[in-house]
């Protein structure tokens, strides 16, 4: 146990009862998780199948049991549970969703799938279109704050709406065999409720519960926890309220305070020193997080010393604002000869990435973006999907959809709206719908049908019968896939949609052929399914500059970061008015500023582009907030615009016209 301060050797060596570790960015609160779960299993002889840890990101879990399995050096550690909530949702789903009432091998709908189905419900009901994601994000609200369907309740409109709709969206679900994203973590809420035999299963499965970023856990996960728990409370919850940012997807900083309610027996234990950041990166984190009110004063303190100053490049637009970043990082790199993994570039939203992009390639430097398009959004990848799901769960009735005229056989909407009028009548799936005797069609259009449930049905057979991975590998074939995609696009984008489908294929393979990896492809698709909804996998070994929202670069540390576009409307975001979204956006630039271990860069534009018109931003009001003299703002005298005459003069000096 070396290399932990006291205090996170006294938060470890705690076993029994619950407990809360409080403490700013770079503390090691993830450190002291990872040590105790080595704690428990070596020293406490705990077996690891008894220890459960969860962690925020799929990315952290890998880390996290990368670090137990080194420390660990060979003990057992099967079993070990170390995942995000999502995740740990989907495992006992797994074992029980049959107890729920629903079939093996269910389906996870997506964001966009999930929509669909809204959107069909709302046409029955008579409503706008453009309702629909409105009140998809209530649904999810009421899901997020551990509501069923009975419980929810809204004054508004909207919400009143997506209460009512609420419980017949999940009836649609269920009659799908699917769940969306929110039920991973609701329905075994919902089990552990309703159902004592797997709630006593659990409860003695899971005796040690570790959870990482807690304040960012929600109404839902807390009540998951609580279930978890039993009467043993055998849990530790580490977590910081100053780097709390999800609350717009219901997570509540009020579970810190909830666990002070529901436990009295509630240990807390502070930390303060920092080991990732030099001084003034410190500096101007305290200085700035200060702004906001607190549970307690946390002052982080570094024994790295002062380190560099904060540079702040002040940049003319956002391609300059690019090269100028791209530059810095080169040079420091060259300057250093460190790697590009060193090196990160963080902003506030998705869209910011775009310019940071295309300078990094003209540079030739490699670059991964996380939180951004995800590979599974593209079209061909979702169709392939949609077949292996129907191969899994054939009622997955936005699958069928999606599956059924793609490519296109000759079944048109008519067909499929009395195909779905018939199905609603009796209550069925599209699929099953279709075998139905007095579905009424003209013959081609029945044929096609049949012709498609009947090759369903024996490549269905062939998956269960023969080996997995060529009956999977032949489905585009099968279809005429590629025919397909040169029909619909250019031979060049035909060429490229294939090779994404091939590097799915491979991806698959290799995840079946994992030593503990999925085995079904049941197991295959659901793992697929959270990535795809939640984050990409990534390629962590290699070695690329990484850029990524502030949002997904939670709990980790970079020795270089550059913060870009730290302007008003960019951070604070423009959609953030109220005191409590101000300071929503003070904890999320707190979050980035800690993420630098040793150079913190951070950038401004005087000019930007905004929905076709030039805007000249003005510097975000938390720079404001950090001390000058921990500061230094490079390229700020350039502001001056040229004068026009003088522009001119100079432009024909250039072009040597003289006239
Ligand atoms: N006692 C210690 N001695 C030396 N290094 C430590 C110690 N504790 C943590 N560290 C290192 O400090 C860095 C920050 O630790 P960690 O990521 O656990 O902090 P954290 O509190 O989880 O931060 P965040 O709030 O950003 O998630 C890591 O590089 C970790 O290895
Ligand atoms: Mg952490």
């Amino acid at each position: 146990m070396a290399e932990l301060n006291p205090q996170q050797m006294a938060a470890v060596h705690q076993v029994h009862g619950p407990l809360l570790v409080l403490a700013g960015a770079g503390s090691g609160k993830t450190r002291v998780i990872t040590r105790k779960i080595v704690h428990l299993i070596r020293d406490q002889q705990v077996d690891a199948r008894h220890v459960c840890a969860v962690t925020f990101t799929n990315k952290a879990a890998r880390e996290m049991k990368t670090r137990v399995a080194e420390a660990l050096q060979g003990v057992q550690t099967r079993g070990l549970m170390v995942s995000t909530f999502h995740h740990l949702g989907l495992q006992i789903l797994r074992q029980e969703i049959h107890r729920l009432d629903y079939r093996p091998g269910f389906s996870i709908l997506d964001h966009g799938d999930s929509l669909t189905l809204i959107r069909g419900l709302l046409r029955d009901s008579q409503g706008a279109a453009d309702l629909a994601e409105a009140i998809q994000g209530r649904i999810s609200r009421f899901k997020n704050d551990g509501l069923l369907p009975e419980e929810a309740a809204s004054d508004d409109r909207i919400g009143a709406q997506a209460a009512a709709l609420y419980p017949v969206y999940q009836r649609a679900l269920h009659a799908c065999n699917a769940v969306d994203l929110d039920d991973l973590i609701l329905l075994p809420t919902r089990l552990f409720h309703a159902d004592e035999e797997a709630r006593l299963r659990w409860q003695e499965r899971i005796r040690y519960l570790l959870v990482d970023e807690y304040q960012d856990s929600n109404g839902a996960q807390y009540r998951l926890i609580r279930w978890l728990l039993g009467s043993r409370h055998n849990l530790t919850a580490v977590g910081d309220d100053d780097q709390s940012i999800y609350s717009w997807r219901g997570a509540a900083a009020d579970n810190l305070y909830r666990l002070a309610q529901d436990f009295p027996d509630l240990q807390v234990i502070k930390l303060e020193q920092n080991y990732r950041s030099t001084g003034r990166i410190l500096t101007a984190a305290n200085a700035l997080i200060a702004h906001n009110p607190h549970l307690f004063e946390k002052r982080l303190w570094s024994s790295m010393g002062e380190g560099h100053i904060l540079r702040v490049l002040s940049c003319a637009d956002e391609s300059d604002e690019a090269e100028q970043v791209v530059n810095a990082l080169l040079r420091d790199r060259f300057q250093r000869q460190s790697e590009f993994r060193d090196y990160a570039i963080l902003y506030r939203s998705n869209h910011q990435s775009r310019p940071f992009e295309a300078a990094l390639r003209a540079a030739h430097v490699p670059y991964i973006v996380s939180g951004g398009l995800s590979f599974f959004e593209r079209a061909e990848i979702k169709d392939y999907l949609a077949y292996l799901r129907l191969l899994v769960n054939p009622d997955d009735d936005q699958a069928f959809l999606r599956a059924v005229n793609t490519p296109r056989r000759g079944v048109g909407s008519a067909t499929l709206e009395r195909l779905g009028t018939l199905a609603k009548e009796r209550n069925l799936s599209l699929f099953a719908a279709l075998w139905e005797e007095d579905l009424e069609l003209p013959d081609k259009a029945l044929t096609a049908l049949r012709d498609f449930g009947q090759w369903l049905n024996a490549k269905t057979d062939e998956v269960a019968k023969t080996e997995l991975i060529p009956a999977l590998r032949s489905v585009p074939e099968e279809i005429g896939y590629l025919e397909y995609l040169r029909n619909e696009g250019e031979e060049k984008a035909a060429a490229r949609r294939w090779e994404n489908l091939q590097e799915l294929i491979a991806w698959i393979d290799r995840l079946a052929t994992q030593e503990d990896g999925p085995q079904t492809l049941a197991e295959i698709l659901n793992r697929l399914m959270l990535f795809a909804v939640l984050e990409r996998e990534e390629d962590d070994d290699r070695d690329v500059v990484r850029l990524s929202t502030l949002h997904a670069a939670k709990g980790l540390e970079f020795p270089q970061v550059f913060l870009v576009g730290v302007e008003e409307e960019l951070l604070p975001h423009r959609n953030s008015e109220t005191p409590e979204q101000i300071e929503e956006e003070r904890r999320l630039f707190y979050v980035g500023i800690t993420r630098a271990r040793f150079q913190l860069t951070l950038s401004t534009a005087r000019k930007r582009r905004r929905y076709g018109e030039d805007i000249a931003p003005e510097p975000s009001r938390f720079l404001q907030e950090i001390p000058k003299e921990v500061m230094d703002w490079q390229g700020k005298a350039e502001e001056k615009d040229m004068d026009p005459a003088a522009a001119c003069a100079r432009l024909r000096e250039i072009l040597g016209t003289g006239a």
